[in-house]
Parts: C-alpha cells; sequence; structure tokens
C-alpha cells in the first residue's frame, strides 16, 4: 500500500542569506526520501498561505541566525504571533526540530537552539534533535560543532556561496533526510 505523502516544512528568518542557503539545504536533504514534501517558508511576511503550510506540515523545522545570543528579533515576531495557535494546541502532537546559524565558531547558538526548543515544547510537539556524532573539526567534517540539540552552522562575513562550509551544508542535508525519514517513522 502506498504510505501517505508527508510534509515537512523549514521556517527561518536570514537577513543576509547565510541562514537561508542552510534551510534550503535541509529542504533539500527531506526531498530525497521518497513520500515526502518539504518547503521552505521565510518569517517575513507572513501570509494566510503560509500558515496554512505550517498547519498542515507533519514535521516544523525552525532556524534563525543567532543576534546578541538570542533568536533575531524577526524571528521573535514570528514566534509570539504564534500565540492563537499555542493556545488552541494547534501544534500539539506535530514534530519539531531546529537550527542556528552564527558568525562566531560558537557564537552562542546553544542559546537560540534552546530558545527554539522551548517555543516548541510550549506547542505540545515533539522535539528531534540531531543525533549525528562529530566526524571532526574541520571544515569539512559532518556535525563539526558537535551539537546534539539540533543543527549549528556558521558563516564568515563572506558572499553565501563560500561559507558556511561544505560539512555544515553536508551536515544540514543530513539533518533533512533524518527528520525526513524521522516522519515516516513516527506517522
Ligand atoms: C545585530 C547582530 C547581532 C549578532 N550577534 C551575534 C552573536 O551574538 N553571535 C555570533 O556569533 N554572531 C552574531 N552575529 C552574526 C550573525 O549571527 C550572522 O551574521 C548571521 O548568522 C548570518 O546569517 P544570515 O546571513 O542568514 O543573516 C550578529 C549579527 C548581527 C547583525
Amino acid at each position: 500500500m502506498a504510505q501517505r505523502v508527508k510534509r515537512l516544512c523549514v521556517v527561518y528568518h536570514s537577513a543576509y542569506g547565510h541562514t537561508a542557503r542552510v534551510a534550503q539545504a535541509i529542504v533539500d536533504g527531506a526531498n530525497e526520501v521518497a513520500d515526502v514534501d518539504a518547503s521552505l517558508v521565510s518569517v517575513e511576511h507572513m501570509d494566510h498561505y503560509k500558515w496554512e503550510l505550517l498547519d498542515q506540515a507533519d514535521l516544523l523545522v525552525f532556524g534563525s541566525p543567532t543576534y546578541m545570543g538570542s533568536v533575531t528579533g524577526q524571528f521573535k515576531l514570528f514566534m509570539d504571533a504564534t500565540s492563537s495557535r499555542w493556545m488552541a494546541r494547534a501544534w500539539s502532537g506535530k514534530l519539531a526540530a531546529g537550527f542556528a546559524n552564527s558568525g562566531g565558531l560558537s557564537g552562542d547558538k546553544l542559546s537560540v537552539l534552546q530558545q527554539i526548543n522551548l517555543f516548541a515544547m510550549q506547542h505540545g510537539m515533539l522535539w528531534s534533535g540531531l543525533p549525528l556524532m562529530s566526524q571532526g573539526h574541520a571544515p569539512s567534517d559532518l556535525n563539526r560543532l558537535a551539537s546534539f540539540l539540533g543543527l549549528m552552522t556558521q558563516s564568515d562575513n563572506l558572499p553565501v556561496a563560500q561559507t558556511p562550509p561544505d560539512g555544515d551544508m553536508a551536515t544540514a542535508r543530513w539533518f533533512g533526510q533524518h527528520l525526513a525519514q524521522l516522519m515516516h517513522r513516527f506517522y
């Protein structure tokens, strides 16, 4: 029997494009898995169509750049705009995951992942981390920043085509694939 197509949606903010590139890599990785439909939603200019995509998704992946050790103001506006869904328990039982990009190697990205995790818990969602052992700390290595709560990537102050490095981009695709497979296992 054919299995139902599962929907994953990556919800992100990106001022200069680096976090957007990571978001796209998660979507690309997820779409490599059969019977998965993964899409991208920027938190800017949310409209009825975008909210519908989020409401229909089986799994939401939330991502933000790190600003002053926190999610960006734009991402926080999005979080606050979900309060009617929080009240209605609309996303309760959905799978959730998170990612954070920053300029610093640490950059206090953990704080961003913790904020996003707590946000998902407020919604009653079911959290998936990044179950991938670090393969080393070079720019080409998978999970070089050794993060398990969610995906961490780091970008230099360079054009988007050059940074984050290959290992971070490959980790993002791995994360997308993993989350897609998780939807099939879970639902
Ligand atoms: C206002 C502001 C605050 C920032 N704060 C941090 C920070 O706390 N830690 C860090 O490592 N990078 C910090 N950065 C760098 C950003 O995290 C980095 O430029 C961003 O992740 C790039 O993503 P984007 O191209 O998707 O906007 C900051 C940048 C700005 C503009």
